[in-house]
């Protein structure tokens, strides 16, 4: 038996960092979506683990025996004695240590695969608690659905429905490890800011596009000055998708160094990436929609 998901990119269309808990970990408030662009994974069911990796970004994955799907099918094992296994073949299509939760996804994606596989559901506590244990932005990919993310990623509210938002992804070519763009903020453990009460407002905006882009402007990600300061590239493509016509915000994405465009119409996004494209040779430069 063979089974496919699609593993989608993550945006945070806003992050806000609240404070360092005492655990070392930063405490976060970000509204989450995924786009249109994914890497693929399927499972084909056995007895054994097994991973393969092709496509074009399967260089930037890193060593196999590291990669979050082995993590995350270790991970349900260990919870569930008796788990039905197999091969998994991942087809990397999303730039890695990107912002974009490539690695979180494909894991969330493979577990997605073996519930399927073994008639779990997914709000079973032992794959809840596996994706918690593979990393802090896996349970928001479990279901992939748009929704407040906070503490340090493993409160989530109820989906929030967004409608699609034309957009346009930006990766200048540059990795970004997350945990030193965390410790460069240089927040130290043990103060955290009370949570900003923005959901009520956001959800009353998902009819209204226009709207809802302004009041993703009126937020921030507090990760873009520390990401900028370690790679200044980032504050290059912020500002040259910001001046695309018809660019109605411009922002980094996670830990970056991908940036996110939003624009009101799909076909402004498509321009957007065309013009772009010859100045850039060596950015990954894709029109899609989040939401
Ligand atoms: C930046 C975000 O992508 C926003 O969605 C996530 O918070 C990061 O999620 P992730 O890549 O799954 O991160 P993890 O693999 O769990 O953690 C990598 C490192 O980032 C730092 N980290 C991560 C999440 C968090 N809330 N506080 C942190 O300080 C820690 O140093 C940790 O060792
Ligand atoms: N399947 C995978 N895809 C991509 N990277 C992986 C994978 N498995 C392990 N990794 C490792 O995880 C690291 C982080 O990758 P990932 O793409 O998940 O992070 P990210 O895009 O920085 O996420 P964030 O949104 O947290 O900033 C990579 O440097 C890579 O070595």
């Amino acid at each position: 038996m063979r089974l496919n998901e699609h593993a989608r990119a993550k945006v945070n269309l806003t992050l806000a960092v609240l404070g360092r808990r005492a655990d070392g970990y930063h405490v976060l408030d970000s509204l989450v979506a995924f786009a249109d662009v994914a890497d693929s994974l399927s499972l084909e069911v056995g007895p054994d683990l097994s991973l393969e990796v092709s496509g074009p970004r399967a260089e930037g994955a890193g060593a196999l025996a590291d990669n979050l799907v082995l993590k995350a099918a270790n991970a349900l094992a260990s919870r569930f004695p008796g788990l039905v296994l197999g091969h998994f073949h991942l087809m990397k299509a999303l730039p890695a240590a990107a912002g974009l939760g490539g690695g979180s996804s494909d894991a969330a994606a493979a577990l997605r695969l073996l519930a399927r596989a073994n008639k779990l559901a997914l709000t079973h506590d032992a794959v809840v608690e596996a994706a918690r244990a593979t990393g802090s932005d896996v349970p928001v990919c479990l279901e992939a659905r748009s929704r407040w993310m906070r503490g340090a990623g493993e409160i989530l509210s109820e989906p929030v429905a967004l409608p699609p938002l034309p957009a346009l992804l930006v990766n200048p070519g540059v990795a970004t490890p997350t945990a030193e763009v965390f410790r460069a903020l240089a927040f130290e453990p043990g103060h955290v800011a009370p949570y900003d009460e923005m959901l009520p407002r956001c959800i009353g905006l998902a009819g209204k596009p226009a709207s809802l882009v302004d009041f993703i402007a009126s937020g921030r990600n507090d990760l873009q000055p520390p990401a900028i300061a370690l790679r200044p590239v980032i504050g290059e493509a912020i500002e040259a998708v910001g001046q695309q016509p018809g660019c109605r915000l411009a922002r980094m994405s996670g830990s970056g160094a991908t940036v996110f465009g939003l624009f009101d119409t799909r076909e402004a996004a498509k321009i957007a990436a065309e013009a772009l494209r010859p100045f850039k040779p060596g950015w990954w430069i894709v029109e899609t929609s989040i939401g």
